[in-house]
């Protein structure tokens, strides 16, 4: 069967809506009561596996699921071994560096050698900061990262921002942006090119409803 993985959170309605605009249902996921981690389609051709937004890359890259929604930003923090086959223009955000608005730090170069970035996606911090020459420790967190500069623990922090309201209300702000992220339906490379379970199908199906809707 055709099994496609889902991140919970923040891209799991429109991954849902989307979905169902091309006759897949698994809005049971959006309903509160329902603990399911698993679901069948009413068609019974496909199954939805509900997992962690960084886990989707995980369950396509080893063929549990033939297909998964994810953000470009877990692509690029674990730069999974999957085919990366549409941009489903939902869920924007970009990965930034921000300091405290009250510091004079106006430029990722500016901050010193060897100060410290909190980050959650520590592969992209590093990364950035070593294309810039700039030797700077890494402070891996889970979340809440804004308390880095706040409580003095990091200079800077690289994160997301969507609407940039979570900065605002911390006192931080922007200096520069690493990229730009959306969501995107990624396969298994393997299932792709075989058809495993016909996915091209499905995948032509979503690509004409994304055309539709620009
Ligand atoms: N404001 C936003 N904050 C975070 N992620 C966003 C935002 N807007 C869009 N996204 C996208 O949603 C994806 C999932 O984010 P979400 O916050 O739901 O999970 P997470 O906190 O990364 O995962 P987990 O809770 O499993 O650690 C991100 O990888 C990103 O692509
Ligand atoms: O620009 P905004 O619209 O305010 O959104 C950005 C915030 O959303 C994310 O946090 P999330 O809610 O995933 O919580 P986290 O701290 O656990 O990562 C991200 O890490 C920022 O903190």
């Amino acid at each position: 069967m055709l099994t496609v993985a889902l991140p919970k959170g923040e891209l799991l309605k429109h991954s849902i809506h989307l979905l169902q605009s091309v006759g897949l249902d698994f809005s049971a996921f959006l309903d509160s009561g329902n603990r399911q981690l698993q679901i069948t389609d009413a068609s019974g051709t496909a199954q939805g596996l509900l997992v962690r937004a960084q886990d989707v890359p995980v369950y396509v890259e080893y063929g549990q699921a033939q297909l998964g929604i994810v953000g470009y930003d877990v692509l690029q923090e674990k730069k999974p071994q999957v085919a990366q086959l549409l941009d489903l223009k939902f869920g924007y955000c970009r990965m930034s560096v921000a300091v405290k608005a009250s510091g004079t730090y106006r430029s990722p170069l500016d901050l010193p050698a060897n100060g410290r970035v909190a980050s959650k996606y520590v592969n992209c911090a590093r990364e950035y900061f070593q294309n810039l020459d700039l030797p700077i420790e890494i402070i891996p967190l889970y979340g809440s990262v804004e308390l880095g500069p706040i409580t003095g623990m990091s200079e800077a922090i690289v994160d997301l921002v969507s609407t940039g309201r979570t900065l605002r209300e911390n006192g931080l702000i922007e200096i520069a942006t690493l990229y730009e992220s959306t969501a995107r339906l990624i396969a298994n490379p393997l299932g792709y090119r075989l058809n495993t379970d016909n996915i091209g199908e499905l995948i032509s199906k979503l690509r004409a409803a994304m055309m539709a809707s620009v």
